[in-house]
């Protein structure tokens, strides 16, 4: 896939602006705070419908403005959507080619982000490496992201039951209805997340053992709050949930809370068999978090024959030079790409006729070369 122009109203500091993206390489620099990384949040957000850093819309929209306009074209074999975004406090609408869609509708078009948060994915807590498995990893199955909103509307459901049992406002025979639906769509999350893992986790490690020159080996773990053997079918993980939830019940009203299911679980990367949360240096959680990141563009283009976006937000120049090189080598003339740096290192030089250099100053943003 690829995006071939875009246009932001309102968006941060950007009052007007539009471009045309290389369809290769885009390094976007500038001094900091002038809108680099809120061109990526712009692209990120058109095929997203969602930030990677506002909690709220109410911060994308530039200040004293009453909307964001959002205007994308991209290409997708052969055929271009044109996406239409209309942002405003608690109110989005999204139009593709002028008809009005939701924004769940997306999922097709791929886009892989690597921001320096993303080292939170292995040294951080365990909702991180959820959000990673329902954002990253789960989109590579076409049906992970509408089985994982059920999901997690019933467990909303549930733990407001809850508490009504606790209070007395609810019996517990009403927690049934909403216990059958926990397990079936709890238990095809945790089908779909292990799936997944079982193609992209042998893609990392190869990816891994490359990018260390066969120094490291990459490990990964799906740690479940149930008991589960390798292997089980949705089913059977089914059975699991049920009969073990049933054991936490009586704790689950005193609590108010839904104790087992796949937002309780966690992913253990490990690096030569040793945990990378805790032992790793900060440049191996980094190069564990590339490997993780390239081995959703393969696999992405294993499943769908076509490269997602990948968009690097300040992390290119974190890596050491013999990486930053092997992560080039691998996305030029394959994947569009976009860089954000205040300083450009002179990759301009590995990139030479496969990219452009942008450069952004207080919103307003400049082709300064293309090579
Ligand atoms: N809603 C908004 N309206 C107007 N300006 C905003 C809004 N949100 C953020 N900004 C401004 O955007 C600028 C930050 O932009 P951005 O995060 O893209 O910087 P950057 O160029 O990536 O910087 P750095 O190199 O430091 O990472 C800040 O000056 C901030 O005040």
């Amino acid at each position: 896939m690829r995006v071939s122009s875009v246009t932001l109203r309102n968006f941060r500091n950007y009052k007007e602006e539009s471009f045309q993206p290389h369809p290769a390489v885009n390094i976007i620099t500038g001094p900091n705070a002038q809108g680099k990384t809120n061109l990526l949040e712009a692209i990120f957000y058109s095929l997203r419908g969602r930030s990677f850093r506002a909690e709220r819309d109410k911060d994308i929209i530039r200040w004293q403005s009453e909307q964001t306009i959002l205007q994308t074209e991209a290409e997708l074999n052969s055929r271009t959507f044109l996406l239409h975004w209309k942002i405003q406090e608690g109110n989005k609408k999204l139009l593709v080619n002028g008809a009005e869609t939701p924004r769940s509708e997306l999922d097709y078009l791929g886009v892989v982000l690597f921001c320096p948060e993303d080292l939170y994915l292995i040294k951080g807590s365990p909702q991180e490496r959820r959000r990673f498995l329902d954002y990253d990893v789960g989109p590579l199955n076409p049906a992970y992201s509408r089985t994982w909103r059920q999901y997690a509307r019933v467990l909303t459901q549930r733990n407001t039951l809850l508490k009504e049992i606790r209070d007395r406002r609810a019996t517990r025979e009403i927690l049934e209805i909403w216990d059958e639906q926990l397990y079936r769509h709890g238990a095809k999350v945790i089908f779909l997340r292990l799936q997944v893992l079982k193609k992209l986790i042998p893609i990392a490690r190869r990816i891994h053992y490359e990018l260390t020159r066969g120094d490291e080996e990459l490990q990964a773990k799906y740690l479940s709050s149930l008991v589960l053997e390798p292997g089980l079918n949705e089913e059977q993980i089914y059975q699991i949930f049920a009969a073990a939830s049933q054991k936490v019940r009586n704790m689950e009203i005193q609590r108010c809370q839904t104790l087992l299911g796949p937002h309780r679980d966690d992913l253990s990367l490990l690096i030569n068999g040793i945990e990378a949360k805790t032992f790793g240096s900060q440049g191996q959680q980094r190069t564990v978090t590339l490997s993780l990141k390239l081995s959703q563009l393969e696999l992405w283009f294993k499943e769908y024959g076509d490269y997602p976006l990948l968009l690097l937000d300040d992390v290119l120049f974190e890596l050491d030079r013999n990486r930053q090189s092997m992560l080039l080598d691998r996305v030029l003339n394959r994947v569009q790409t976009f860089i954000t740096a205040s300083f450009t290192g002179g990759i301009e030089e590995t990139i030479r006729g496969a990219g452009a250099l942008w450069q952004v100053n207080a919103g307003c943003l400049t082709k300064k070369e293309e090579f």
